[in-house]
């Protein structure tokens, strides 16, 4: 049976926003808009992952969440999982995989161009972020 590798995406809250990443890289995807984050390494749970990716990518502490329940599938043999996550520490700064980063305020979530695959997980993103305490 072939394995499915998991790539997490971080649904990452500050300050009452959500974070949106501009992806810089593969040209297919380029300029479309992303849930920072990625592959699974061996050995590592989703949640090790994220904070990793979201160290590497944008140089910030974060600290996962709640899983937003479901599972998205990528290109063949991948799919996306995706954590709530909130900054514990940083600047985020598009470092690797981005050229853009945005953050969104509820009822701008729809602002950019997300990837359609991303699509779910950020309607659930926004529901939780509307919900938040301003
Ligand atoms: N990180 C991330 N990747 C996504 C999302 N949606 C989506 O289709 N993808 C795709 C893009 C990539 O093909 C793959 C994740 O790869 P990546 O390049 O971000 O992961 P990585 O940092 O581990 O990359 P690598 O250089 O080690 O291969 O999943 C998303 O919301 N977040």
């Amino acid at each position: 049976m072939a394995t499915v590798r998991v790539v997490v995406g971080g649904a990452v809250f500050d300050r009452g926003r959500l974070l949106a990443a501009r992806r810089s890289a593969p040209p297919e995807l380029a300029g479309r808009w992303e849930l920072p984050g990625g592959k699974l390494e061996p050995g590592e749970t989703p949640q090790e992952a994220l904070v990793r990716e979201l160290r590497e990518e944008l140089g910030i502490e974060a600290e996962p969440l709640e899983r937003i329940a479901g599972e998205w599938p990528l290109k063949p043999g991948y799919v996306l999982q995706v954590w709530t996550a909130r900054v514990l520490s940083g600047e985020a700064r598009p470092l690797e995989d981005h050229d853009e980063l945005r953050w969104l305020a509820p009822g701008r979530v729809d602002e950019v161009d997300w990837l359609d695959q991303d699509r779910p997980a950020v309607a659930a993103a926004a529901r939780l972020l509307e919900k938040l305490p301003r």
